[in-house]
């Protein structure tokens, strides 16, 4: 392979190569010339003290002409409003809140593992856990139907159409014009066209549900300020009397809650007749419904609002306005790109490094089957799931899903020796900070065992598969958090074993891939 075409097929292994011949910071022309940063320091300055300087710019270009302006590439105000309403959704504090469409969505996945596993098939991992991700995707943070999961496919894959093409257009530098009737072109033109139909049906639904939700708002606070001065019941430890203005509260922390699902299921049906059912009910005291079961995880699910919701509900402080259709899209766009394939290859790489470590496999299988014996995970089994994370970590150091980002220097400046040009594009490549030797004992091997607990942690910007500053992943934990529990569930059920053994190779365009991906076959393992 010549050199050129090993960096257009991996240009992360490429980068590893010239790292080791070239040293921590040299500069490269592929096209257009490029500042490779490759010690923590250096890149700690660009990510975080002098990141005031570096803006996400070059080959952001063709990103931002697929995705709009959403949270991944836009700035300013635009950018800080969305990273602020996306981040507590986003966060490993909300996993509670995926946990019923995570344990769903494991389900779903096991069963058609199952079938593959009795007719002693194989697999395309890579595929499958793509599909398990976007469903999660769609569920978890869209609060998409079953209906509508369906079609979340057309977007990523009208999505990769299009990135491809405009990727063609800037490496042509200016010769692909968008309007010329190529076959690429037209090609893309079409995935525009069904991946905005889909989203526009995605956003009336979002639209339509908010709108629900606001005036099942306004009733719940009619009924509610309706009510008699109740005493309401005893205080368990003080004997007092419950104020009425407490129990409005508490009801009204009850029903947002989804505590109270006779008189969320009366509010929603509207009908005359299930409102005086309802209302006694709320006048009988507090706390109301403590006494009823619970409801259902996919109606607990169904009460809480999607991110999208929380941004319509979220109207900009500066102007009052509710996010226009076009930044939906481009919300939209900008979740399906940043959280499916990171989410689906993290889970697959972890599953192939398995492939080649029978010890660190050992040890996964013991602990998964201590935590979990069999059935899906539970909210507060992925704590107790210790080893199974370090295996999450190890490989995200081998095989970040990201393996680089870019930025582009606004003004000229030197830091540490190094000298940076007004606009010249700075390269970080996160797969060789991974993988470099001053930083990582013996890097090339697969060892868990470096994210034990008895190990020191790594520097911050020497492991940083999520980033580091202000625009690292928001959803880090969370991702880690969901990766630990479906790799678990997989390893506890399902033995993996390649049809052909041999070393793991990769392509690196956007995202690092297995290439080729190994044929997997899929066994039960045995109890
Ligand atoms: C293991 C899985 C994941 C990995 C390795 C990962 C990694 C990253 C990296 C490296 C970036 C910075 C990219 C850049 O600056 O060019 C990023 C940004 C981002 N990620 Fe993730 N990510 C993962 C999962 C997710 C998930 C599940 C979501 C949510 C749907 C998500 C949402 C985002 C968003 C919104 C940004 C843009 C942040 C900003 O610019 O402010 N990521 N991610």
């Amino acid at each position: 392979m010549t050199r050129l075409t090993r960096f257009f097929h991996n240009y992360a292994e490429d980068t590893l190569h010239y790292h080791r011949e070239m040293g921590d910071a040299f500069e490269r022309r592929v096209g257009m010339r490029t500042l490779y940063l490759c010690h923590p320091r250096l890149v700690e300055h660009v990510l975080t003290t002098g990141s005031a300087n570096y803006v996400k710019g070059g080959a952001y270009r063709v990103v931002r002409d697929v995705l709009g302006e959403g949270v991944f590439v836009s700035t300013g105000e635009l950018w800080s409003r969305q990273r602020r309403l996306l981040a507590p959704e986003l966060s490993a504090a909300h996993l509670e809140h995926h946990m019923p469409a995570l344990r769903e969505d494991l389900e779903l996945l096991t069963q058609s593992w199952n079938d593959c596993a009795s007719s002693q098939g194989a697999l395309d991992l890579e595929q499958t856990l793509s599909e398990f991700s976007l469903r999660l995707l769609g569920h978890s943070l869209l609060h998409t139907s079953e209906s509508d999961t369906a079609k979340l496919g057309v977007i990523t894959s009208s999505m990769d159409a299009k990135l491809e093409q405009s990727t063609k257009r800037l490496l042509s530098g200016g010769l692909l014009q968008p309007w010329l009737p190529t076959p690429g072109n037209v090609r893309a033109r079409v995935a525009e066209q069904k991946m905005t139909r889909v989203i526009a049906g995605l956003i009336s639904q979002a639209r339509r549900n908010a709108q629900e939700r606001r005036l099942r708002d306004q009733r719940v606070q009619a009924l509610v300020d309706s009510q008699p001065p109740a005493p309401g019941p005893e205080d368990s430890q003080t004997g007092y009397a419950i104020h009425r203005s407490e129990c409005r509260d508490r009801t009204r922390a009850l029903l947002s809650s989804a505590h109270h699902r006779a008189v969320r299921l009366a509010l929603r049906c509207e009908s005359p007749s299930a409102w005086e059912d309802a209302a006694p009910s709320l006048g009988k005291g507090c706390p109301f419904g403590f006494d009823r079961p619970r409801p259902s995880d996919e109606d607990e699910r169904g009460h809480q609002q999607s991110v999208v919701e929380r941004m319509l509900g979220a109207p900009d402080p500066r102007t009052g306005l509710e996010m226009s259709d076009d930044q939906l899209h481009a919300l939209y766009r900008s979740l399906f790109f940043t959280g499916h394939a990171t989410l689906a290859l993290t889970v697959t790489w972890s599953l192939l490094c398995l492939l080649h470590a029978p010890l660190v496999e050992n040890q996964l299988v013991a602990e998964v089957r201590r935590v979990l014996a069999g059935r899906l995970p539970r909210l507060e089994d992925i704590p107790k799931l210790t080893y199974t994370r370090q295996v999450v970590l190890e490989t995200l150091r081998m095989f970040p899903p990201i393996p680089a980002v870019s930025r582009e220097a606004r003004e000229a400046e030197s830091f540490m020796g190094v000298s940076v040009r007004a606009g010249e594009t700075i390269t970080i490549p996160l797969y060789v900070l991974h993988r470099h030797p001053r930083f990582w004992a013996d890097p090339e091997r697969f060892n868990p065992g470096r994210f034990g607990p008895d190990q020191p942690a790594p520097d911050p910007f020497a492991y940083m598969p999520f980033l580091q500053g202000e625009r690292s992943c928001p959803a880090s934990s969370l991702a880690v958090l969901i990766a630990v529990a479906c790799l678990a569930t997989i390893v506890d059920r399902f033995q993996l074993r390649a049809r052909n053994p041999g070393p793991l190779r990769a392509s690196a365009k956007i995202c690092l891939r297995p290439d080729p991906a190994p044929e997997v076959l899929v066994r039960w393992r045995p109890r």
